[in-house]
């Protein structure tokens, strides 16, 4: 077979690959019988995808306008029918768990705790103290996820809010030099917003999952995820509705996850632990955003400062991975392993 021809096989596998495992488009539901005006009522309102649709409940679909009782139950029955929401066997989900994507850290040492680097489909919190490398560790998987499979890469693009004015397009550059990328491709690759407050914040998400339809995203970095509610609540006072709009950006970071295959990476501030164990192990830090937090990253690492430019990351909790710690180093070149 010439190569020509076996170029074209492999897209048309690649194109079918894409057909049956989605995300799929929001347009397919117009084949299962829902009207074109109904499908872009559900688009206006920020969903995008089938699985969008599939995942949202009942209630909140009929709070979109002109989606009546009636319609919503068409819709819901349509998008089950493409997007499975029912059971599969364990093994099926092994095999589809292997196929999982690492993007890797740019340390060999931090990825062998994290069994590849940072997960796609799912919600990696790093937290620490300031200078612990927080915002360094969200740069360098902004360049890996370019990367081909092979190369511990995600083959697509970045995507990036940052919440704190940190971001810094000339260490992309200088990290794409060591992975022997084109500089202005690897800018290119990575869309940047800053968000202002938390609501805007929220609305940044929505336009996210605009261009996540549009091309591949490999990684969404939020720098820092929490940053915004601490100037936008304050007090005792405002605690609860602080954690409801936290809780519903975190859904949404998730739902990214599940609908794209992203790798989600939030960053988290620390506060100072004001209970007796003080007096005993030192200065304890904990991460801010209560229960809502922990519970909406499935991994969570803790980062510490070493000697000089070292770095000590810990696996605090995960559902597979080991309460292990690794060192690593902060570099012109991004996040590398300590050179001892
Ligand atoms: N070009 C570089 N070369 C080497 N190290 C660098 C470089 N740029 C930054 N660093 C290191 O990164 C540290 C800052 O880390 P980072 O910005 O990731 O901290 P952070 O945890 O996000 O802190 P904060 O909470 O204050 O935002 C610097 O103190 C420095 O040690």
């Amino acid at each position: 077979m010439s190569s020509a021809a076996q170029q074209q096989q492999k897209a048309a596998a690649a194109e079918q690959e894409e057909v049956e495992h989605g995300p799929f488009p929001i347009e397919q539901l117009q084949a299962s019988g829902i009207a074109a005006l109904d499908v872009k009522k559900l688009k206006d309102s920020g969903l995008h995808t089938v699985e969008a649709v599939a995942y949202t409940p009942r209630k909140d679909l009929l709070q979109i306008k002109g989606i009546s009782e009636a319609k919503a139950d068409k819709i819901i029955e349509a998008a089950s029918k493409i997007v499975p929401l029912g059971f599969t066997s364990a093994s099926q989900l092994h095999a589809q768990r292997l196929e999982i994507i690492q993007v890797t850290t740019g340390s060999r040492e931090l990825d062998k705790i994290l069994e590849g680097g940072i997960e796609t489909g799912s919600i990696t919190e790093i937290y620490g103290e300031f200078r612990s490398g927080k915002t360094q560790l969200c740069h360098t998987p902004c360049v890996t996820c370019q990367l081909p499979l092979d190369q511990g890469g995600g083959e697509g693009k970045a995507l990036y809010i940052d919440a704190e004015g940190t971001f810094r397009p000339q260490r992309l550059l200088q990290i794409a030099d060591r992975f022997g990328l084109n500089g202005a491709d690897v800018l290119e690759n990575v869309a940047y917003a800053r968000a202002y407050n938390t609501d805007h914040q929220s609305r940044l998400l929505l336009e996210a999952a605009s261009m996540m339809i549009e091309t591949r995203f490999a990684l969404m970095v939020v720098d820092s995820a929490t940053a915004l509610y601490r100037t936008d609540f304050s007090g005792r006072g405002e605690l609860s509705a602080r954690q409801m709009h936290m809780a519903k950006f975190l859904r949404s970071l998730q739902k990214l996850a599940d609908e794209f295959g992203v790798a989600v990476v939030i960053t988290n501030q620390v506060v100072a632990q004001v209970d007796g164990s003080a007096m005993f192990a030192g200065p304890q830090f904990k991460p801010i955003g209560g229960n809502i937090m922990a519970h909406a990253s499935t991994t969570r690492l803790a980062l510490r400062k070493g000697r000089g430019e070292e770095r000590i990351c810990k696996v605090i909790s995960s559902p597979c991975l080991a309460e292990a710690e690794a060192r690593f180093q902060l570099a012109s070149e991004g996040i590398a392993d300590v050179k001892d």
